[in-house]
Formats: structure tokens, C-alpha cells, sequence
């Protein structure tokens, strides 16, 4: 099947079920015969994943909040330039596990650095690609507790493991801008069965599947 690429993000704090569902979209649009190009933030080329293991890994006494949100901005651009831009050339699907908007709530919402900030660095490194569609997953804080005792039983990494008052700012921030850009996002209730949760992406896609935006 041939067509206009297209980049749909899925979003969200710790835990709400975004890995899982990026791999059932992915699934579910190949089956469909289209090419899919299943990736995730940081991360996505060998660069942007070394830059991720310096982010993340536990050890040192890590980055201040500028740094880190430069880090970010820089794994973006190699993943934009040299993973994401080329599929979408070539009229693949793009499935991505966070992008920029994780930036503007975990280092914006969460740290502190101002949005247009952010913005800015997006726009230097990326030449501010946005994706067609952001599935903003939401799940009670409870509810991810639960999830993530059982996953991260050996310890959290290094942002997912601030405090609670940090991923309270974070699921704010990204709110708010779903609110802001209501044309770019879906939300999606990411709480209950997998199965239940794909079927609320797969109606939320239906738009884009159809070549109606
Ligand atoms: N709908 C669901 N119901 C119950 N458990 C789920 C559901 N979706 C995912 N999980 C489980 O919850 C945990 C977190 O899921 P997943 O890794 O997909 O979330 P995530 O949003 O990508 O997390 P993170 O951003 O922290 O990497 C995993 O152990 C996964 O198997
Ligand atoms: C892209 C991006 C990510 N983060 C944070 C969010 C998570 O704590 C980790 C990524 O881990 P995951 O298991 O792959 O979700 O990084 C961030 O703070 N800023 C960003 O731009």
C-alpha cells in the first residue's frame, strides 16, 4: 500500500501503557499492509541511544536541568534527521514512544525550563516537526503504581524514579497542552484490558486511516 507517510506519538507519564499499545498500533497498521516504522524517544538511532543510556542510567550524579533538556533535544534531532524524516519520505507510518511533548512536560512542566524555550531548541535541532496525531494516554497514579512495582521491581531509572510532586507537574503539563492543541491530540483512557485500550486508538486513527486529515 502506497500513500502520504504519516507520525503518530504516543504520550504520557510512567507507566500509563504507552510501549504496549505502540506495539499493538504497529502491529495493527502493518497488518493493514502498510510499512511501519516502530520507534521511541530518547532513542530511535545508535546516537540518540547512547545519549539515552547517559540520561537515564542511575549512576553519577547526573545533569542539571538545562543540560538535560539539551540532551534530549540533541537525541531528537539525529532520530528526526536520520530515522524519522527518511521513513516519512518514503511513505512509512511512523509509530513513536514519546517526542516532544515529553520534553515540554518532563523537563518543562516537571523542571521548570520555560516552554518556548523548548520550543526553540526543537525547532534548531528538528526544524520543529510535528507529529499528525498524539494519543495522550492517561491512567489513575494509583493504577501505574501498581503496574510499576511489578515492572521496575529491580528500581526505577533515573526520571522515572523523581518523586511524586515531579510526575504530578509532568501529567499537568500534558494536559494542558492537549488542551491548547486539541486538533493534534486524542486522549485516550489508557485504564482497563490492553485490548480495550487499542480499540480507543484504533477509533481514534480512524480519521487518518481514511485519508480524511
Ligand atoms: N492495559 C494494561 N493493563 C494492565 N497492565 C498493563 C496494561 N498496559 C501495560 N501494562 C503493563 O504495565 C507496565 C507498563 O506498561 P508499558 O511499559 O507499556 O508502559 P509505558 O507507558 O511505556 O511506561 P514507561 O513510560 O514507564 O516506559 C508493563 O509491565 C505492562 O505489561
Ligand atoms: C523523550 C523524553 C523522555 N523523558 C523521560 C520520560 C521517561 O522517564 C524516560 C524514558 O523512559 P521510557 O521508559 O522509554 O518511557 O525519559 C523526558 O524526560 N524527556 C523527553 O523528552
Amino acid at each position: 500500500m502506497t500513500g502520504p507517510g504519516r507520525f503518530i506519538v504516543l504520550e504520557g507519564g510512567e507507566g500509563v501503557g504507552k510501549s504496549t499499545q505502540a506495539r499493538l498500533l504497529a502491529d495493527a497498521l502493518r497488518a493493514t499492509g502498510r510499512e511501519v516504522v516502530l520507534t521511541r524517544e530518547p532513542g530511535g538511532t545508535s546516537g540518540a541511544e547512547a545519549i539515552r543510556g547517559l540520561l537515564l542510567n542511575t549512576e553519577g550524579e547526573g545533569w542539571g536541568m538545562r543540560a538535560e533538556a539539551l540532551l534530549f533535544a540533541a537525541a531528537r534531532a539525529d532520530h528526526v534527521d536520520r530515522l524519522i524524516r527518511p521513513a516519512l519520505a518514503r511513505g512509512a507510518w511512523v509509530v513513536c514512544d514519546r517526542f516532544l511533548d515529553s520534553s515540554r512536560a518532563y523537563q518543562g512542566g516537571g523542571g521548570g525550563i520555560d516552554d518556548a524555550e523548548l520550543l526553540d531548541l526543537h525547532r534548531i535541532g528538528s526544524q520543529g516537526l510535528l507529529p499528525d496525531l498524539t494519543l495522550l494516554v492517561a491512567v489513575p497514579p494509583a493504577v501505574t503504581a501498581q503496574r510499576l512495582a511489578l515492572r521496575d521491581a529491580d528500581g526505577a531509572d533515573r526520571i522515572g524514579g523523581r518523586g511524586a510532586d515531579f510526575h504530578a507537574r509532568v501529567a499537568a503539563r500534558f494536559a494542558a497542552i492537549a488542551a491548547q492543541e486539541p486538533q493534534r491530540y486524542a486522549a485516550i483512557d489508557g485504564h482497563g484490558d490492553a485490548d480495550r485500550v487499542h480499540a480507543a486508538i484504533m477509533a481514534a486513527l480512524a480519521p487518518l486511516l481514511a485519508g480524511r486529515a
